[in-house]
């Protein structure tokens, strides 16, 4: 776990972040987001010592990382940057080997891992072995970007930014993808991104920061629901109640019934992809498909946007 203890940074009279208290359980995913210099990526440096915090601490798995040895610390935490910054003159196979061949691992057990990488986020390893990251688009650098992150499973992985560069279009299925597969792997995860619907879709927890200050720390849920304060409001963006639709699936919502004449929908159809499915046939019930009979009423989208039951994991951080 991750455990920031009024960790602070100065740059001179500014302060960059400002006595952060915020933890990132074992397991999870958790978005800093917030404007342009709101001491985001100053407080994921913290944790890896390219800052050192001038007050309070960072805590990787209990232990105070200015007490670690920083080269071994690094090795142990995967770090996935904006435009990804593969090495440009390595292979595919030679950018992912990089921390194992550091490690010290025999060239078998290299090999081995580099394929097992490469398939693990998509990519056919004798496809993409031997070309070089200029030869990729910028969703498959991406994807070596995270099979290199993950290659000498670290507990631990920091991402910057990780879909800046990758085209718009792409970006949502790609984001949908990792976030599983960092999930399925038990990740701990802190990810910086000023980008609202990369959080909701990757993160666990949201943490939203306001000139160096943590101004809310919840659950996407919980953030679009019950926003802190009129700019957390603001920042989650007016369309709050369509992406809080987004963030479930159809199967989630559905009752028993039976609807033969109505559209049929996949289980796994986002909410805000059912209501639109709803706006564009004039449906006010779907049908799921699958052997049991359900259906999902537009009266349930409408009561899914205005609940407001209280969300695990709501609170300050
Ligand atoms: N090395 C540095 N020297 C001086 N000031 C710095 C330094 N690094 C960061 N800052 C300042 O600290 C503040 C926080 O910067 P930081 O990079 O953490 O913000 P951010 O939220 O990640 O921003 P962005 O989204 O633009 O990347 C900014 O005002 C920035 O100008």
């Amino acid at each position: 776990m991750i455990r920031f203890e009024g960790a602070g940074k100065r740059y001179g009279a500014a302060v960059a972040v400002d006595r952060l208290d915020l933890d990132v359980p074992e397991g999870e995913t958790c978005a800093l987001i917030g404007p342009s210099g709101c001491g985001k990526s100053t407080s994921l440096r913290m944790v890896n010592r390219l800052v050192a915090p001038d007050e309070g601490r960072v805590l990787l798995g209990g232990r105070d990382v200015a007490e670690s040895d920083p080269v071994r610390l690094r090795r142990g935490i995967g770090y996935v940057l904006q435009g990804v910054g593969l090495f440009p003159h390595r292979s595919v196979a030679g950018n992912v080997a990089t921390v194992p061949a550091l490690l010290g691992w025999s060239r078998a057990r290299v090999s081995e891992r580099v394929d097992a990488m490469l398939a693990l986020v998509g990519l056919d390893p004798a496809t993409y072995r031997a070309r070089r990251p200029d030869a990729l688009s910028g969703g498959e650098r991406q994807r070596v970007g995270v099979a290199r992150a993950l290659a000498a499973d670290p507990p631990v992985l920091l991402m910057d930014e990780p879909f800046g560069a990758v085209d718009p279009l792409a970006r949502g299925a790609l984001q949908r993808e990792i976030g599983a597969l960092l999930r399925s792997l038990r990740k701990t995860v802190l990810i910086v991104t000023h980008d609202i619907d990369e959080a909701l879709i990757l993160a666990d927890r949201i943490a939203v920061m306001r000139g160096g200050r943590l101004v809310q720390a919840a659950t996407p849920e919980a953030l679009l629901a019950r926003p802190a304060d009129a700019f957390v409001a603001e920042f989650v963006g007016r369309e709050r109640a369509l992406r809080r639709l987004s963030l479930a699936s159809a199967g989630d919502l559905a009752e028993p019934g039976e609807a033969p004449e109505v559209p049929e929908i996949a289980p796994d159809t986002d909410l805000r992809a059912a209501l639109s499915r709803m706006l564009e046939t004039g449906a006010t019930r779907l049908r799921l498909a699958g052997p049991e009979p359900r259906v999902l009423t537009l009266e349930a989208l409408r009561g899914a946007v205005n609940e407001e039951r209280a969300a695990p994991g709501d609170g300050p951080s």
